[in-house]
């Protein structure tokens, strides 16, 4: 990073703070701005803008916030080469400064002045720049902007839980824990990421686990409208690798619902270890139906008789943190803490809840290896199930973009901004 931009970030962050409370139509206009002036750039963001508008403030003010933090480059230069999927040219990133600088300025009268739009001139080809250079560096080396993947199988569980196996064309590179983002030939432009489950390296076949979502767009096409033969788009894998360390002895593994997919890989790895550590698989689920990988999952225990299973599930009419409560009062009743390592995916709320009854039992925070909680659940603290009835988290998924930034960064990172 120049060093003249730290004269900026408190002229930027100050300009921010001002128009953050107008953030809508700070992004309205943007967007407004934006398509007036560039409308060749329109096919490169989804039909339906409704997510976009959060997205894109999101990402704005994670970056600013971050501005000077060591790891803000990397995490910048991921974005960049996961950008390349959407087709984006150096100079759209201009035309992006442009419309943003513009509705920044906009929305600050009587503040704005030629030094504060100089420091957000700044500020943001910083960024842009290292985000070119991220795709840049990723086409030098060869890698696709995306990745082909044809269905091969589509199964639907119940009505909820889709597993899908597809196809790549081209080696796929990803790591246990990873995700992919998908795009749907019914969804042009709209991609959201699922973790890759199954075996990483020795085939070009991966594997998705796709919950159904109440309203959600793409999930549902991918359990309802989806068949062999069609041809899907991938991103590159991202996301922190949930890699076990090398010496591991005893592993228990904790998964539920489609938190499930990465702990399979995981499970995979682990197996495929000479000698293969102690391990230990709870599944938690909204009910018996809802094992949906059930069948894999016996079959890798015919073929490992040393793994124990316990499945955790709520009886019908019971209430939806049963299954839950019944895990946690059996981990409760574990005393052997000691050398274990655990892995842990789920539900945002299932996995905070779980991780502070590990902790409490005794469990060293090291040897929790779990997908950083997204910042909404960070400034919440703990909620009772009370609270999280009446008042729900708004995500749903373990912050993807959270995801994307490498391991040691304390603080989340923006969305991605164009097209997610
Ligand atoms: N790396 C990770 O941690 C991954 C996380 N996920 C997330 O896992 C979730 C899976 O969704 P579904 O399959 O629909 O699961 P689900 O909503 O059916 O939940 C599965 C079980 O988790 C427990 N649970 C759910 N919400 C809870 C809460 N607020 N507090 C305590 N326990 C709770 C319940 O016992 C439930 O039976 C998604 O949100 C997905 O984003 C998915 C893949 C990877």
């Amino acid at each position: 990073m120049d060093d003249d931009i730290y004269d900026d970030i408190h002229v930027v962050r100050a300009s921010l703070e001002r128009v953050q409370r107008r953030a809508a139509h700070v992004v309205r206009y943007f967007y407004a701005h934006l398509f007036t002036h560039h409308p060749e750039l329109r096919p490169l963001f989804p039909p339906a803008m409704d997510d976009q508008y959060d997205r894109l403030f999101t990402a704005l003010v994670h970056v600013v916030e971050h501005l000077g933090h060591p790891g803000l480059p990397a995490h910048l230069e991921l974005l960049g080469r996961d950008h390349r999927k959407f087709g984006i040219l150096d100079e759209d990133y201009r035309a992006v400064g442009e419309s943003l600088v513009a509705a920044i300025g906009h929305h600050s009268p009587g503040s704005w002045d030629r030094r504060t739009e100089a420091s957000w001139q700044r500020v943001y080809d910083y960024a842009a720049g290292a985000m070119t250079g991220g795709a840049r560096r990723s086409s030098v080396t060869g890698e696709p902007a995306w990745w082909e993947a044809t269905v091969l199988s589509h199964r639907l569980h119940g009505d909820h839980t889709a597993v899908v196996h597809a196809s790549v064309s081209e080696p796929y590179p990803w790591l246990p824990g990873q995700y992919a983002t998908i795009e749907h030939p019914e969804l042009p432009g709209v991609w959201r990421p699922y973790s890759l489950a199954g075996r990483p390296g020795d085939s070009h076949v991966l594997e998705f686990h796709v919950g159904r979502v109440p309203d959600g767009q793409l999930s549902n096409v991918l359990c309802d409208r989806t068949e062999p033969g069609q041809v899907l788009r991938l991103g590159a894998a991202s996301g922190s690798a949930l890699t076990p360390p090398p010496d591991t002895g005893t592993v228990t593994l904790v998964a539920a619902g489609t938190g499930w997919s990465p702990v399979k890989s995981v499970l995979d790895a682990l197996l495929s270890r000479r000698p293969a550590p102690r391990i230990r698989i709870d599944v938690v689920a909204r009910g018996e139906a809802h094992f949906y990988d059930g069948a894999a999952l016996d079959d890798i225990l015919r073929k490992h008789p040393c793994l124990s299973a316990y499945w955790w599930y709520q009886e019908r009419g019971e209430g939806r943190m049963r299954a839950a409560e019944r895990l946690h009062t059996h981990l409760r009743e574990r005393r052997d803490w000691a050398d274990e390592t655990v892995y842990l995916c789920g539900p945002v709320m299932f996995v905070h809840e779980t991780a502070e009854l590990l902790h409490e039992c005794g469990l060293p925070e090291g040897a929790l290896i779990r997908d950083p909680l997204p910042a909404s659940v960070r400034a919440r603290g703990h909620v009772s199930h009370a609270e999280a009835f009446l008042d729900p988290p708004p995500v749903n998924w373990i912050d993807p973009d959270a995801r994307t930034r490498p391991l040691d960064l304390p603080l989340p990172l923006p969305q991605s901004t164009i097209g997610h």
